[in-house]
């Protein structure tokens, strides 16, 4: 056992968002969560969670995920857990699955549970089973504070491993992994203003047939395709512009489409084309340029 912990865990864009068929896709950005976890040797079990630069949010789920861990292995230890994250929160980027992953990644790094990267004692197999508890306990916390309808596995894989995942959500599968290597490639953000997350599931479940179609595309590799299919799908489901896509694609964007269940819209184009882009949307809100991530959690620091 150690006594402090940080990880930490990176966000993600929607190719296919999985609330109306069960099976999804998404894409690791390099915005995201990094997590401290502080244990004391106290048997009382009193885990307090703070979310610095965050005065609005509640640290309920982060709370939740050190307990849950604790639980899982019926340890009594008190907890102090700290969050820092530069990923738009209630936004449809996973803030909520990155958070998970970092913080029970952390729990089980200073529990002593999970080598970190480069320690001579790892062993690869029981790393790769911790891998999925690590992210399967991150679900049941997301799953404890209502934050996911479908547990959002293919946000988990793809926040937890990078790259792009494709999922089964209802029997937590991974149905493929790649990644986006196209070269020179930036990843657009816009976070429209005036508009909140929609979580109307009855809509969403209305435009299934037409997911298929969009998921099947992504299941071949066509990635583009799927994720503005799956935007404007779900976008005119959730009542959010469908307009921005296009604007996106006639400034440039490869392609641009609603993130999640909103209210961000995710895109890729080429470096080049940036300005041109924010030219294009900033008028409709806030923009964040950033990266595709197709690098895995880790631990950053153990002591
Ligand atoms: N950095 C963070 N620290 C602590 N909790 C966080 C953080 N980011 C997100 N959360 C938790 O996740 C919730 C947002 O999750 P959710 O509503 O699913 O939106 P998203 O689309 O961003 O995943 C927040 O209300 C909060 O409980
Ligand atoms: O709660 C869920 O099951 C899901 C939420 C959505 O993401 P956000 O929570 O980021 O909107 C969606 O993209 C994902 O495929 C499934």
């Amino acid at each position: 056992m150690y006594s402090k912990c940080t990880a930490i865990s990176h966000g993600s864009g929607t190719i296919i968002n999985a609330i109306a068929t069960n099976k999804g896709s998404a894409f690791g950005i390099t915005l995201g969560v990094e997590a401290t976890v502080e244990l004391i040797n106290d048997h009382k079990k009193i885990i307090n969670g703070k979310i610095e630069g965050q005065k609005e949010i509640a640290p309920n789920l982060i709370e939740t995920c050190v307990k849950n861990v604790l639980d899982y292995y019926n340890l009594d230890y008190s907890a102090k857990v700290t969050t820092k994250s530069n990923l738009p929160i209630k936004s449809g980027l996973s803030s909520s699955s990155a958070t998970a992953n970092a913080v029970t990644l952390a729990t089980m790094g200073v529990l002593g549970k999970y080598a970190p990267e480069g320690d001579k004692k790892i062993n690869k197999k029981i790393n790769n089973e911790l891998d999925d508890l690590i992210i399967n306990l991150g679900i049941k916390s997301c799953f404890d504070e209502n934050l996911t309808i479908t547990g959002a596995y293919d946000d988990a894989t793809a926040s937890y491993y990078g790259g792009i995942t494709i999922t089964d959500n209802e029997n937590r599968k991974i149905l493929k992994r790649d990644a986006f290597n196209d070269e020179d490639v930036k990843v657009i953000v816009l976070i429209p203003n005036n508009y909140q997350k929609n979580l109307n599931k009855e809509r969403m479940i209305l435009i299934k047939n037409y997911v298929e179609i969009a998921f099947n595309n992504c299941l071949v590799g066509n990635y583009y395709e799927a994720l503005f299919m799956n935007g404007l799908f779900y976008a005119s489901t959730l009542n959010f512009p469908t307009n921005i896509s296009i604007e996106a694609l006639e400034s440039g964007a490869l392609t641009f489409g609603l993130s999640g269940t909103g209210p961000s819209y995710i895109g890729l184009c080429k470096a080049e084309n940036v300005p041109n882009i924010v030219k294009y949307l900033e008028k409709y809100g806030k923009i964040y340029i950033t990266e595709v991530c197709n690098s895995k959690s880790k631990i950053i620091n153990l002591e």
